[in-house]
């Protein structure tokens, strides 16, 4: 659970502070007022990552060198965790736990868990394969010990087989290596992602139940190679086409979600708000998959919801957020543009002008 939140000179903050309540945190203001920013520091936090672009230096107040967030966080163990972010100009990133420097962003991901509803959520629907990869390996990560080791295995073995592959006259023995342990590592991710869609699976038709009016939607798993196939015979059939492009083309790294309707392709029969509610969909059946079944815990973040979603299905993905009882950040215009959430004296609400953050309750 974040407790508290210190922004320093981060987008159009100069300096801001606040202490979050367990359960549901509204940030209310205007457009261009600093909503997404305060949720996109968090996110920071959690992820090392922004959810609005990939270049860090944006993150930087316009009138200063370096921008620095600062949390504190209690694990689900209930032990105090400190950790602080600066970026300068330059894109130099310091990012430390408890006073020492983080060694991987698993590290910030274990620690708190986040999970981001924003205009960009859409991609998991719309977006490249890598986009529902990400969202499949999000769920696991979280879920699934075994699954990060097995995830930087296969990575180390891509990146070995691919060096060989651009190399030119490589030796054979060596490739035969890497093959076999891309060949097995990729079928135990495989097996780890089918069990986890499977328990994913009845959670989503709860989940579309709940929200309504969504067209049919199936989900199934893509290996990454035809499925029954045998992998590493496919990695030594298609040896000379890897080799020509320099890269391995099959394996458990190119794995897909695909998402499709009684008529075709989701991306190709659905309008774009039904996408939006089917996306919205996707990501709370993973955090009823993590809570309701796994006891996790995440925070969950949802940015300008009423603009992304009608009334209906904004009210729906509301009281869907409230029953699953996480700490929530939600943005809106004003306190009484989200009618459907339910506000009780744990409810925190805060107000954020030009980057000027007050508690309001
Ligand atoms: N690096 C930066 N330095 C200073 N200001 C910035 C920086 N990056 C963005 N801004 C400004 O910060 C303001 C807050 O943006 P933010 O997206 O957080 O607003 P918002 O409250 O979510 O608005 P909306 O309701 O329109 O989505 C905007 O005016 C934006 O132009």
């Amino acid at each position: 659970m974040l407790q508290r939140l210190i922004l320093s000179s981060f987008r159009n903050y100069s300096h801001a502070e606040l202490t979050l309540g367990a359960g549901v945190n509204l940030v209310v203001g205007g457009n261009g007022s600093g909503k997404s920013s305060l949720l996109e520091a968090i996110y920071l936090m959690g992820t090392g990552r922004s959810f609005r672009t990939s270049r860090l230096q944006r993150l930087v107040n316009e009138a200063a060198g370096e921008a620095a967030v600062y949390a504190e966080v209690l694990s689900q163990q209930d032990v105090l965790h400190k950790i602080g972010m600066s970026r300068d100009r330059q894109g130099f990133t310091a990012l430390k736990m408890d006073g020492a420097n983080v060694r991987g962003l698993s590290e910030l991901a274990r620690l708190l868990p986040v999970q981001a509803f924003h205009p960009g959520t859409v991609d998991v629907v719309e977006g490249p394969s890598s986009a529902r990869r990400r969202y499949l390996d999000w769920g696991l990560f979280h879920v699934e010990q075994s699954f990060l080791p097995l995830w930087r295995q296969l990575s180390g073995a891509l990146q070995q087989r691919n060096k060989l592959l651009r190399a030119g006259g490589f030796n054979a023995r060596e490739l035969a290596a890497w093959d076999q342990q891309v060949a097995s590592v990729s079928d135990r991710i495989n097996g780890l992602r089918t069990r986890y869609l499977a328990d994913l699976l009845p959670h989503f038709d709860a989940v579309l139940a709940h929200i309504g009016e969504l067209p049919e939607v199936r989900i199934s798993l893509y290996p990454g190679w035809a499925e029954g196939e045998d992998l590493l015979a496919l990695l030594a059939q298609d040896l000379e086409r890897d080799r020509q492009r320099g890269y391995t083309g099959k394996g458990a790294h190119r794995a897909e979600l695909r998402l499709s309707t009684g008529a075709g392709p989701v991306r190709d029969v659905f309008s774009r708000g039904q996408t939006k509610t089917l996306s919205y969909a996707l990501l709370l059946a993973q955090l009823y998959l993590l809570v309701r079944s796994h006891g996790g815990r995440c925070l969950v973040l949802v940015d300008d919801l009423a603009s992304e979603l009608d009334e209906q299905h904004s009210d729906a993905v509301i009281r869907a957020l409230q029953e699953l009882g996480q700490q929530t950040l939600i943005t809106a215009l004003s306190a009484d543009a989200l009618p459907a959430l339910a506000r009780d004296d744990a409810t925190r609400v805060f107000h954020v002008e030009h980057g000027v953050l007050n508690r309001l309750e």
